[in-house]
């Protein structure tokens, strides 16, 4: 069985880590909005500061004229061993230990100062105070500005209801427990603190009611009907309370003695004396420890379930954007290693076929290579007139005397290097497409996309290594082309030789070969047995070029297009391979806050699982 005690250590550690995770309730259902508080709330100088501070035990809160408290202020408050030291902590400065209590209130000042500047603003941002102290019982209370009806100088006329919307945004939480402090020196009536709580709890199941000033209520007036339930009925029982005077704290009374006149004034009270065990503000407290009990208990289900569920959803987020990496190299070489891989799959993907593109690189075969191999000005470098001029050429001043040898050369080697333009054409153009699938391939792995470095060293990578394939791919389309010069195909050239005598052709009609020799249909005939050969190593051409592209780029880019990256990174130290796997910096600050979130989450797990099966 959980004790109260424990139970309410619990809910104010929860509420500390809410305050870490930024989370003040607002929007959507938080942690927060689950966890059960007590709100002091009542009119400026009812006495709320001074029911705070003997709940307490202790003079803390700052005091002044006008609106003192201008941001919430969540009062964590820890019971510790007898003959320990109290002290104070602000969770804005961990690890400085208050002893002295007027340092503290000096700190509430200037931490709310720090929040609204100097001018009397207010900010619904709290500050979280814990004391610990043997003279207090385990208790979260929340106070909140006075409400006012009047704007001091230098406020804003809206404060008024700037403060009531604040202290309402409090108040209305389901899971907020009303302390609603009014002055029974006045009418309870007209109470500020009465009416908004009946506005935000109408059955009043969460309100507890109490009646300060008590001590200096008119004579022969007495606050009976309220504080025995007969004025304004609550669930709870109302509590009278008698605080120290102005006087009392301009002598410096203390608040033990303030406890123990409070409790004489009961006991002695001929009005209040039969009420007296159940008056006073250390019944109060425990009144408050009490129901705070069995509320948490009632809570401690759906509170569990929102944590639950909490975690579920910053699991699924860290899913989606990638769990945190390795710190060691080994760790950090194999996931560089492994990212490498996810994109080359993709890769070899669009090559082979399952991705859209590879098959651009057939297009380039099929269409670029055969247009541009039919665009060539064959026509116009084998005309009549251009074979005349280079047979006449190469025969030099002795014309040639039955086939011009070194005429035919050259008309064929200057044929053939017109080849080398779409075989360089082809190289490029399936280098582009090579590189564009690598851009392609790059963005569409998924796993890449959490660390844009790796990425843009990966592409870069490629890229390199497809410059070399092409550089190799452009060597080896030129020497086929100049292998097609080197050495000719002479069966061709022996059966053009034979075809004239195959003819047989009229010895009458047959042309005087002297007189013929130089004749246009000479060197038209000359111009289109070239043009027959040409088109014979066309044909050869548009097959082998494809080969050559394939083995050398495409291949290549298949088997080795990141062995040289592979390599590098095998060679480079932790700092480097850390800085490969870099991420968006925005990124990495989300997965920080969401891995902050999620550990408190499951410390608010653990404990509540710890309370619970106590
Ligand atoms: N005699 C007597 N004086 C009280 C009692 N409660 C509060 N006072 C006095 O009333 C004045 C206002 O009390 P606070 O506790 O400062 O009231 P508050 O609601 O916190 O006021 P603000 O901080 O201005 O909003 C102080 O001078 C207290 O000494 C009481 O029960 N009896």
């Amino acid at each position: 069985m959980a004790t109260m005690k424990s139970l309410i250590g619990l809910i104010n550690k929860i509420q500390r880590a809410c305050t870490v995770l930024g989370d003040h309730g607002g929007e959507g259902m938080s942690l927060w909005e689950a966890l059960p508080t007590v709100a002091v709330v009542g009119g400026q100088s009812s006495g709320k500061s001074s029911v705070l501070e003997s709940v307490v035990g202790r003079d803390f809160l700052p005091r002044g004229s006008g609106i003192v408290t201008r941001r919430p202020l969540v009062l964590q408050l820890h019971k510790t061993e007898d003959g320990t030291t109290e002290y104070a902590e602000f969770l804005h400065a961990p690890r400085k230990k208050f002893t002295d209590f007027a340092a503290v209130r000096k700190e509430i000042e200037d931490e709310t100062d720090r929040m609204t500047g100097k001018s009397k603003a207010i900010s619904n941002i709290p500050i979280q105070l814990s004391i610990y102290s043997p003279n207090v019982v385990n208790l979260t209370l929340i106070d909140l500005p006075g409400l006012t009806k009047v704007a001091v100088e230098g406020q804003p006329e809206s404060i008024v209801a700037d403060i009531e919307n604040m202290v309402r945004s409090y108040v209305e939480k389901p899971n907020c427990i009303i302390l609603a402090i009014s002055p029974a020196n006045q009418d309870i009536a007209t109470s500020d603190a009465i009416k908004l709580a009946k506005e935000v709890d109408p059955t009043g199941e969460r309100t507890f009611g109490v009646a300060t000033k008590l001590d200096i209520m008119d004579k022969g007036t007495d606050c009976l009907d309220v504080l025995e339930g007969r004025a304004y009925r609550l669930q709870h029982p109302w509590v009278g309370i008698v605080n120290r005077s102005q006087a009392d704290i301009n002598k410096r009374v203390d608040m033990i003695a303030a406890r123990r006149k409070e409790r004489e004034y009961f006991e002695t009270s001929p009005e209040y004396g039969h009420l007296a065990s159940r008056m006073g503000s250390e019944y109060l407290a425990k009144l408050l420890s009490q129901h705070l009990e069995t509320v948490i208990r009632q809570k401690i289900p759906s509170i569990v379930a929102l944590i639950n569920k909490s975690i579920d959803e910053i699991n699924a987020e860290l899913d989606r954007i990638g769990r945190p990496i390795a710190v060691d190299s080994g760790a950090q070489l194999y996931t560089i290693l492994e990212l490498c891989r996810a994109f080359d799959r993709v890769f070899k993907e669009h090559l082979d076929g399952g991705r859209p593109g590879g098959d651009r690189i057939y297009g380039v075969f099929d269409h670029q290579l055969p247009a541009a191999l039919k665009k060539l000005p064959f026509d116009r470098h084998l005309s009549t007139k251009n074979v005349q001029k280079v047979v006449s050429e190469a025969d030099g001043y002795q014309p040639h005397l039955i086939a011009p040898e070194q005429g035919y050369r050259r008309l064929i080697d200057g044929s053939i290097s017109y080849f080398k333009g779409p075989a360089e054409a082809t190289v490029d153009a399936v280098h582009f497409v090579l590189k564009e699938l690598v851009r392609k391939s790059i963005s569409e792995t998924e796993e890449l996309k959490r660390f844009p470095t790796l990425a843009s060293d990966i592409a870069a990578a490629a890229n390199e290594a497809l410059e070399r394939f092409r550089d190799e791919s452009r060597k080896t389309v030129l020497r086929l082309v100049d292998m097609e010069s080197s050495y000719l195909t002479v069966e061709f050239f022996r059966k053009l030789h034979m075809e004239p005598e195959k003819e047989k052709p009229n010895p009458r009609n047959a042309p005087q070969p002297n007189a013929d020799i130089y004749s246009d249909s000479h060197f038209r005939k000359i111009g289109s047995n070239v043009s027959a050969y040409i088109n014979m190593v066309c044909d050869t051409l548009r097959i082998s070029l494809p080969k050559a592209v394939v083995y050398c780029q495409v291949r290549e880019a298949k088997r080795s297009l990141l062995n040289f990256f592979y390599a590098q990174v095998g060679r480079k130290e932790k700092e480097k391979l850390g800085a490969m796997l870099d991420e968006d910096p925005q990124l990495m600050e989300r997965r920080g806050t969401l891995a902050k979130r999620l550990e408190l989450y499951k410390q608010a797990r653990d404990d509540i699982d710890a309370v619970a099966w106590k």
